[in-house]
């Protein structure tokens, strides 16, 4: 299992790659970055766990040899917000980013499972999914946005208000997008059942809805979340790894592209979404099936889908544009 992470040496690269090299299923791990991943790589190396780690650099064919034979490639490269912007705002710089790697990916690990950190998610996505497209190597089973931080937010602040001692026992349905009003939990549908005062739950939505927010203004100009998304990208990329080595039942909602996924057609007709993060089932040749949690969203809920739809479209919409009319200048 060689997994690589792109923007290995940043706020998030360094930490996910760490947790990848304490992961027993790592046999492989390359850190690639336009900076500093030798550094990296000779720190992480000193870890007496199997997982063999290198870095590269663009020069000398570094992302050649970072690239390939990947089995998973993890992506948090590009710029984090800043205080006063949204995740839109960094599409000029890292729509490009994301861009220029995942044509690496086409050349060099074509048939890689590639995780998308790099916001916004809800426009990047369909950049990589247009790349792959036009190097006709796209297998939609295979390509994910990572909303995985919305959900370990909701488990987390839900816990605040049920004092369930253990918060990643209860599994949240968060689908939608990754931004503001795009994301979207599903509360009713929480398993174990979860009782929220009514006056609670406008505040618990938003709070999940804009808990990006909440850390950028605490980091107060100095970046976004970077440990608890290497958190949530690791526990992502880690169900990832072990559906690929068998294990069964494994279900976390992500960022997908519908048609190409079973079940998927009915969930784009009724979202009018193409792309949508949703629970789907994960096995060895990737996303599997998935689940059409929409139709049971309860009132409160289909409002705030309401609002998901609206911003959502815009945004699938862009990144798809940036690939099939690229603007002169970039
Ligand atoms: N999906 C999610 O839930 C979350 C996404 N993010 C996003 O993750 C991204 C990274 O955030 P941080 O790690 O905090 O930023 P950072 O600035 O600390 O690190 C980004 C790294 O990417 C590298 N990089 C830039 N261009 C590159 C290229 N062409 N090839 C390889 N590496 C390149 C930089 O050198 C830097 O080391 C941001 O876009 C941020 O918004 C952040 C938190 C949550
Ligand atoms: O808020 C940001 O810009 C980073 C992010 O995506 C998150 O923390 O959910």
């Amino acid at each position: 299992m060689k997994v690589a992470v792109l923007g290995a040496a940043g706020g998030i690269g360094q930490p996910l790659s760490l947790l990848c090299k304490a992961s027993p299923l790592i046999d492989e791990l390359s850190l690639y970055d336009v900076v500093n991943t030798p550094g990296v790589a000779a720190d992480l190396s000193h870890i007496s766990t199997p997982a063999v780690v290198a870095g590269y650099l663009p020069k000398d064919d570094g992302m050649k040899h970072a690239f390939t034979g990947c089995d998973v490639v993890i992506i948090p490269a590009g710029i984090p917000r800043k205080p006063g912007m949204t995740r839109d705002d960094l599409f000029k710089i890292n729509a490009g980013i994301v861009r220029d790697l995942v044509k690496g990916v086409t050349e060099y690990c074509p048939k890689a499972f590639v995780l998308i950190i790099s916001n916004p998610v809800n426009s990047t996505v369909p950049i990589a999914a247009e790349v792959l497209k036009a190097a006709g190597v796209f297998d939609p089973k295979k390509l994910f946005g990572v909303t995985t931080l919305d959900v370990v937010r909701a488990e987390t602040f839900v816990a605040t208000l049920s004092g369930a001692k253990n918060p990643s026992k209860t599994t949240i349905p968060v689908i939608g997008g990754h931004s503001g009003q795009t994301i979207v939990p599903l509360f009713s549908q929480a398993n174990p059942k979860v009782d929220i005062p009514a006056d609670k739950l406008d505040g618990l939505v938003y709070r999940v809805q804009f808990g990006g927010d909440e850390v950028v203004k605490a980091k107060d100009g100095t970046g976004s979340a970077t440990l608890s998304m290497a958190y949530a990208g690791f526990r992502f990329a880690e169900k990832i790894i072990k559906a690929v080595k068998g294990e069964a039942g494994i279900i976390e909602p992500t960022y997908v592209y519908l048609p190409g996924i079973a079940g998927g057609d009915a969930i784009a007709k009724e979202t009018g979404c193409e792309y949508f993060s949703i629970p789907v089932e994960l096995g060895p040749t990737g996303a599997e099936k998935a689940f059409n949690v929409v139709s049971n969203a309860n009132d409160q809920e289909k409002k705030l889908l309401e609002g998901c739809y609206a911003d959502l479209k815009g945004n699938i919409e862009k990144g798809i544009d940036f690939i099939k009319n690229p603007p002169a200048t970039k």
